[in-house]
């Protein structure tokens, strides 16, 4: 899938906006198959207010935000679910496991919530929760796992579907430079199966990726 944002003004931010450029808000931009793009943001400017929009969790803007040819408020319930199903896959910042669920109990919800069969067989999760070394705490309730562990299970979430355009806020926050360095490995690796897209933002620069776009907001 391609999104395109076409002069987006979050409602919230938009006083500070007239203060400051960026290349995403009031701006066309497109993200898509293929394409890593990088957004690097300080705190408040809006990263996770884009990844909502982008999700389309929250529609508290001026502008228009196309989901291919389609604007995004045009498309209906069923239409959103399939594209969520299949087309885009996200990690929030605020991660949204079901705390009183295991972490394979959550991976296993996105998994099988499929039209046909599931993108991926059920040993997958063992395969790269071992690789992301969370294997061990597969089967605890993610409510006593730590956050780190918790971001873990939330990337191979996002992972164990189909997708064309992996959408991550903040993906790595909790994770040393080793386990983010697996986990971005192994994202990378499942992106480029798929010749999938990449959106992700954070605070600070970083070499996981090769990055074919950066932009400010
Ligand atoms: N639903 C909302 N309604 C009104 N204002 C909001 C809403 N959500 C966020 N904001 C405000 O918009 C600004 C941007 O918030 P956002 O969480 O998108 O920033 P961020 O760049 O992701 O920050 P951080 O790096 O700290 O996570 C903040 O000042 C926040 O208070």
């Amino acid at each position: 899938m391609e999104i395109t944002l076409e002069n987006i003004i979050p409602i919230p931010l938009k006083e500070n906006l007239e203060k400051r450029p960026s290349q995403v808000w009031q701006s066309k931009v497109h993200f898509g198959p293929g394409t890593k793009v990088k957004i690097k943001a300080p705190s408040g400017t809006g990263k996770t207010t884009l990844v909502h929009f982008l999700y389309g969790l929250r529609a508290d803007y001026t502008g228009t935000l196309h989901w291919d040819t389609k604007a995004l408020n045009k498309l209906d319930a069923d239409q959103v679910a399939r594209y969520r199903q299949s087309e885009i896959s996200v990690v929030f910042q605020d991660l949204r496991l079901f705390a009183h669920l295991t972490a394979r109990e959550n991976i296993e919800l996105n998994r099988v919530l499929q039209p046909k069969e599931p993108y991926y067989p059920d040993t997958v999760i063992q395969e790269m929760a071992t690789t992301l070394q969370v294997d061990h705490i597969l089967d605890q309730a993610c409510g006593i796992c730590s956050y780190g562990e918790q971001q873990r299970v939330a990337i191979i979430r996002a992972l164990v579907q189909p997708f064309s355009l992996l959408i991550m806020d903040e993906p790595f926050s909790h994770l040393d430079q080793n386990n983010a360095q697996k986990a971005a490995a192994l994202i990378d690796s499942e992106c480029d199966k798929r010749g999938a897209g990449l959106v992700l933002t954070d605070l600070e620069e970083d070499s996981f990726f090769n990055y074919n776009t950066y932009l400010s907001l």
